[in-house]
């Protein structure tokens, strides 16, 4: 798919996505390009019809964009609970598994996710795969031993590569910490490998969001398709 389309299938998601953001809600606002689309379709709603939320960023990127749109923002602590989070993802499966961090910010998007009473994602169809893991899962890990974790992930035959950041040094996460790509083309047992990850001394979180999402919202060609979590109640 090429790049023309594949935004204009995530802009339609996207603005359909805004549609469920209701006056008075606390919005998680995710992050990466299709989020963006969000953004700027909830500030326009905002500025043009008087739509009134309050927003919790994942990326301090998403936080700029929507002050600058007119969007409150606060910081999660200072919420009790937010009433949706609408989110990108780089994959996700029938079962609703995904993967996300391709921006590298999983690790405050999980906060946010699992601090929410509902989860949307707004994708492409490009997106939707049989079996997860063409997409490099992103590990979130603190720098001090990050090449000995790097050494202990390519024994364990997972394929890892530290992300270099565009200035051509290592990627910097918003919590200043590094993100090991796992380069896997299938990940056929992730809760194992979730397991695996988490008890890993030195990472902090994995892109792997398993059976979290309630609602994706699939861009492609006509209407958007709006696919419900029947694990969800
Ligand atoms: O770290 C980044 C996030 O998980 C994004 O939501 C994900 O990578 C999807 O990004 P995009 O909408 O740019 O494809």
């Amino acid at each position: 798919m090429n790049k023309e389309l594949q935004d204009s299938l995530k802009r339609k998601a996207a603005v359909k996505a805004a549609d469920y953001v209701e006056n008075g809600m606390i919005v998680g606002l995710g992050s990466g390009s299709t989020v963006t689309m969000l953004v700027d379709e909830l500030g326009r709603r905002v500025q043009k019809d008087g739509l009134q939320f309050t927003g919790v960023a994942t990326s301090i990127s998403t936080a700029q964009q929507a002050k600058s749109l007119g969007i409150k923002i606060v910081d999660l602590d200072m919420v009790d609970a937010i009433d949706l989070t609408i989110d990108g993802a780089d994959e996700v499966d029938s079962h609703f598994n995904g993967i996300k961090g391709g921006g590298g910010n999983l690790l405050w998007e999980k906060i946010v996710a699992i601090n929410s009473k509902k989860i949307i994602w707004v994708v492409d169809q490009s997106k939707v795969v049989d079996t997860i893991g063409a997409f490099h899962l992103a590990v979130d890990v603190i720098p001090l031993g990050s090449q000995h974790l790097l050494k202990k992930f390519d024994d364990a035959g997972l394929k890892p590569v530290i992300r270099i950041g565009k200035d051509d040094h290592p990627f910097k996460t918003d919590s200043n910490n590094l993100i090991i790509d796992l380069h896997l083309q299938k990940i056929e047992e992730a809760k194992k490998l979730a397991d695996y990850l988490i008890k890993t001394v030195g990472v902090v979180e994995h892109g792997l969001f398993l059976n979290m999402v309630d609602t994706v919202i699939v861009g492609k060609e006509g209407t958007p398709q709006v696919l419900t979590n029947p694990n969800h109640g």
